[in-house]
């Protein structure tokens, strides 16, 4: 894992979340626990560069077209991790008490060892790590304009997770790059 905290310039960045706050087609989904819809706690939105010909499981969502903004990234990613994504999954942290629970991103059609490339915009929030054999943890706030990136055995080790905090905290976005084969 790595991780690059000033990818993008702090104050682009900000500007940046502004834009794909109000750019992207944010979904407030649903999911089923224990035979009982519940809100996904927090805002999402699925791209893809061939926006049919991808099925994604996890996200029973037909993916929208890149837009621009997102195709500018992409491009500047290819060429920092010398890796062809082909997806965004984009998340939208309204505030403290949205989140994401404790997952891998393990699916079958992400390949055996995917390589992931996460942007931060807005807020910072923290970004929790538990290794899944051994229950080590570890933490890593995540600025603005911050990259993170998952690759090799990672998935297969690690579980990671976007905690809501008691703590008032403003918007945070993310973008996950990923190749869907
Ligand atoms: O918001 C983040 O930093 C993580 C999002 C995440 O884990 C995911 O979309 O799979
Ligand atoms: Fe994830």
């Amino acid at each position: 894992m790595q991780y690059y905290p000033n990818f993008i310039p702090y104050s682009e960045s900000l500007v940046l979340a502004r834009q794909l706050f109000t750019e992207l087609s944010w979904r407030e989904d649903q999911l089923l626990m224990f035979g009982k819809y519940v809100n996904v706690p927090r805002l999402q939105a699925w791209y893809a560069k061939d926006a049919q010909s991808y099925s994604y499981s996890k996200l029973a969502l037909a993916a929208l077209p890149l837009t621009p903004g997102l195709t500018k990234l992409n491009n500047q990613l290819r060429t920092f991790c010398q890796h062809g994504f082909n997806s965004v999954l984009a998340n939208c942290y309204r505030d403290h008490n949205d989140s994401v629970a404790w997952h891998s991103d393990d699916e079958p059609e992400l390949g055996p060892e995917p390589m992931i490339a996460s942007l931060s915009f807005g807020a910072e929030r923290v970004f929790h790590l538990k290794h899944k054999a051994t229950g080590e943890k570890c933490k890593i706030p995540l600025q603005s304009g911050s990259l993170l990136v998952m690759a090799g055995q990672t998935q297969h080790q690690w579980q990671h997770a976007i905690l809501k905090t008691k703590r008032q905290t403003a918007m945070r976005i993310n973008l996950t790059f990923r190749k869907i084969y």
